[in-house]
């Protein structure tokens, strides 16, 4: 397949996209490709950017820099076809609350000219599947947050798209509704929709995506199967400990096993991928200084750790 026909077969392929506000870098020349019929997450912590980046892939911003295509159109030059190929659940519900579940979705039927009939059919199968049809004919101003979200959902896929693009789609939502989102995108994927979503949330992205792009400050640090990032992750350990009288991280930093040190109130706390070792030269630094150490524990590694790991970085 020539490079020109790649570009064409991806669902997504951004290259150095990038976006400013005044001084705040949001997006900074990011370059990446989503391959058809994937799950393709963005795990990164609040104000990485992923928003922002599903917003210009989107068409709701228009990028300072860099170029995308969603399916060979280009976001800029041809917003339209690149928009009637997708689907897009947004961070904040964008459905009419004074009508109807119906009425929304046949508004977006409209919307995307969708043949009133095709449409109404599509919307029954949609509702049913998304635990909503008994609720059909009533206000969505006194549907739940979870609710509103399935409807949501519901109407970004009444055309059919085949790209599918979800801000923190569970995000703050209770179980059944993450329940039936989680299985309605599974379901999705395997009838070849290609899924684009941002998340926060490292369970998420490991349950339902086949590649992950970790973005941190407006850049994308990695991009992997969830499996090996989570691999990359799980080695990493935390252990925490207090000697009596005190020391400075630095004391303990050279020390096999350790790879990092740093004082936190009246501990310190030591990252390792190698527990044993670590206690030990722990263990041995205190005897050898006639300290007594007051507490020692291990910890299981947290998103924090994973995010500092892979980037190097303070992830705040
Ligand atoms: N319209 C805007 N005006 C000014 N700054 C903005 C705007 N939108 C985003 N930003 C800033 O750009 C950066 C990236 O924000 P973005 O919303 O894309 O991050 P995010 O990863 O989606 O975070 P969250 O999970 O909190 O939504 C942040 O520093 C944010 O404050």
């Amino acid at each position: 397949m020539s490079e020109a026909d790649s570009y064409q077969e991806d669902a997504i392929h951004a290259t150095d996209l990038r976006k400013t506000f005044s001084d705040i870098v949001a997006v900074d020349s990011i370059s990446f490709t989503v391959r058809r019929g994937e799950i393709f997450g963005f795990l990164g912590p609040n104000g990485a950017g992923k928003t922002t980046t599903a917003r210009m892939l989107t068409g709701v911003m228009q990028p300072d820099g860099g170029s995308a295509a969603i399916f060979g159109h280009d976001i800029v030059h041809a917003p339209v076809r690149a928009k009637q190929r997708c689907g897009v659940v947004p961070e904040t519900a964008n459905a009419y609350t004074d009508i109807s579940a119906w009425q929304n979705l046949m508004l977006m039927g409209e919307l995307y000219g969708v043949p009133k009939h095709y449409a109404e059919e599509r919307a029954k199968t949609l509702l049913t599947a998304l635990g909503l049809i008994e609720r059909k004919d009533q206000k969505v101003q006194g549907f739940s947050k979870g609710m509103k979200q399935r409807l949501i959902l519901a109407m970004a896929l009444l055309h059919k798209p085949e790209l599918l693009f979800l801000d923190e789609p569970t995000s703050g939502l209770d179980v059944q509704s993450t329940h039936l989102i989680t299985g309605m995108l599974r379901e999705l994927n395997r009838n070849g929709t290609t899924i684009f979503l941002t998340t926060h949330n490292m369970e998420e992205a490991n349950r339902l995506c086949d590649r992950v792009a970790i973005i941190q400050k407006g850049r994308i640090v990695t991009i992997d199967s969830p499996e090996r990032l989570k691999m990359a992750i799980e080695r990493l350990h935390t252990i925490e400990v207090s000697f009596d009288p005190a020391r400075s991280a630095d004391d303990l930093i050279t020390f096999p096993g350790i790879e990092s040190a740093r004082r936190e109130g009246d501990k310190l706390v030591i990252t390792t991928e190698d527990v044993d070792s670590a206690i030990h030269a722990i263990t041995t630094f205190g005897r050898e200084h006639n300290l007594k150490i007051e507490m020692l524990r291990t910890l299981s590694p947290t998103l924090d750790e994973a995010f500092l790991r892979l980037t190097g970085a303070d992830s705040a």
